[in-house]
């Protein structure tokens, strides 16, 4: 338990209706007893004047105590909920300061949270997920790592392999005997099954990570087509110039979008075709810039003429890993016009047609195939590399007791059991802290 205590602004910055300065530690009580002119009750609300050391207040608010270990902390803590101006909020943290606390470093509360037990690693990540959750799709994946689901099923997963490991090394002990006598078989078997279970658990886990770090995509396609268009389609919002003149757009627009839960980068460009003026021909070099970096090009033809579109762009998409063409103004196409062929879809940027068909479509490019909506959780990279290297070493804990060198299988069982324990931060892993609690804001 930490001796010390912090203090921060726990509201963003700026001014808004209500603003909150929160104290974790054990001086919490004091200082706010000490600011409050009395001594706050556990889990009640106080209405107080939050006076400064002249005995003058700063601000009037509600005050809340929270009494270790029942808090988010774990600690005692202590919320000052005053008016949302950040001169006063800033005034209360000086004056909690003053009285021994001290500012928290970012993401201090929920370190503390995990220090104490109130929350593992994977879960203390969810709650960073869930603050930056551009959607509520994400922010159900986030809170149901943030719920433990993700933990859960690392845990399952480390408590079979306890089973393994404990078995394997029992076996070790009678090494004179043959494995068969020893339940050899119904030790290969237990292993098939958590191979088979960390197998589907990266596979989950991986598409969480995809859904959190989202796709660089690049709208492309020749002049006029509608690209700008689509942009503030799927952005929802009038980001981009949309005109009728060809060549409109010239510098790149990039937009943070998300569909059913899943991140875009996603950047305008420039129309490209043969000629243009000078500001057109550098647009269309950034244009190509872009898309040498992109992982998603999304493809926008008119879906009158997609043959000269395609013609135009065709030969800046080599190297990149995905193409998604669309067949855009689909409203102004004639009844009975031949359909796109397979894998391309035909939408109406300004008209709203087709353009459930492409989130889903999107959705399916940025989290891969077979991604039920349904049980999602986020996850990190950081998390995927563990599995893998978990799977890894049962697969290696798979050949070495084929060939019946228990020794060598005990060794990679116990380096996949390490591996899981990265996941959930109960089996060391201090040197990941500092890097995954510094990435929270300040306040968290
Ligand atoms: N005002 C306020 N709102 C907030 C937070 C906060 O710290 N303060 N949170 C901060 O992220 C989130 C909620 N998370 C929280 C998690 C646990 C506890 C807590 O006090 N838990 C105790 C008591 C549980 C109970 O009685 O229900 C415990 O778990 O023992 C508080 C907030 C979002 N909203
Ligand atoms: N009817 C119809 N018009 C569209 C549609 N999408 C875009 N347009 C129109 O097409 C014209 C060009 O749209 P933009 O979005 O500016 O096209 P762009 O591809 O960004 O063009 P540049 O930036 O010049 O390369 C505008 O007049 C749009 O209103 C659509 O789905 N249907
Ligand atoms: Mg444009």
């Amino acid at each position: 338990m930490a001796t010390d205590t912090i203090v921060a602004v726990a509201t963003p910055p700026g001014s808004g209706g209500v603003g909150i300065v929160r104290l974790s530690g054990p001086a919490a009580p004091g200082i706010a007893a000490a600011i409050c002119g009395r001594d706050l009750q556990p889990r009640q609300a106080h209405h107080a004047r939050f006076l400064d050391a002249a005995g003058e207040p700063i601000d009037d608010g509600i005050a809340l105590r929270f009494a270790a270990p029942a808090s988010y902390t774990g600690e005692d803590v202590v919320e000052l909920q005053g008016h949302g101006n950040p001169v006063l909020l800033q005034a209360l943290v000086a004056r909690c300061c003053a009285l021994g606390a001290r500012m928290a470093r970012p993401g201090e509360f929920t370190e503390r949270a995990f220090l104490n037990g109130r929350l593992d690693l994977a879960q203390a990540e969810a709650v960073a997920d869930l603050v930056a959750a551009g959607d509520l799709t994400a922010a159900r994946a986030a809170r149901r790592s943030l719920d433990g689901e993700f933990s859960r099923r690392v845990d399952a997963l480390a408590e079979d392999l306890v089973a393994i490991r404990v078995h394997a090394e029992a076996a070790i002990d009678f090494a004179d005997e043959p494995l068969e006598t020893l339940g050899g078989a119904a030790l290969a078997a237990r292993l098939g099954r958590a191979r088979d279970d960390l197998a589907a658990l990266l596979a989950a886990a991986d598409r969480g990570r995809r859904l959190r770090d989202g796709l660089h995509a690049v709208i492309v396609g020749p002049p006029n087509a509608g690209k700008s268009s689509l942009l503030n389609a799927l952005a929802g919002s009038d980001r981009a110039i949309v005109t009728d003149v060809a060549g409109t757009t010239r510098d790149l627009l990039r937009e943070t979008v998300h569909v059913d839960g899943a991140e875009l980068a996603l950047v305008d460009t420039a129309g490209l075709r043969a000629g243009g003026d000078a500001i057109e021909r550098e647009g269309m070099r950034r244009a190509r810039g872009e898309l040498a970096r992109a992982e998603l090009a999304i493809v926008v033809l008119d879906a009158r003429d997609p043959e000269a579109g395609r013609a135009a762009v065709a030969s800046d998409l080599a190297g990149v890993p995905r193409v998604l063409w669309l067949h855009n103004k689909s409203d102004l196409l004639p009844p009975g016009a031949p359909v796109p062929p397979a894998g391309e879809l035909r939408v109406s940027a300004t008209r709203g047609q087709g353009m459930e068909a492409l989130h889903a479509r999107l959705r399916t490019l940025v989290v891969g195939e077979g991604a039920a909506a349904e049980g999602e959780f986020t996850a990190r990279a950081r998390h995927v590399d563990a599995l893998g290297r978990a799977a890894a070493h049962l697969e290696a804990a798979a050949s070495a007791l084929g060939i019946e060198a228990l020794e060598l299988a005990a060794d990679s069982l116990r380096d996949a059991h390490y591996d899981l324990g990265d996941i959930s931060g109960r089996i060391g892993a201090d040197a990941l802290l500092g890097h995954i609690f510094s990435s929270f804001c300040i306040g968290k």
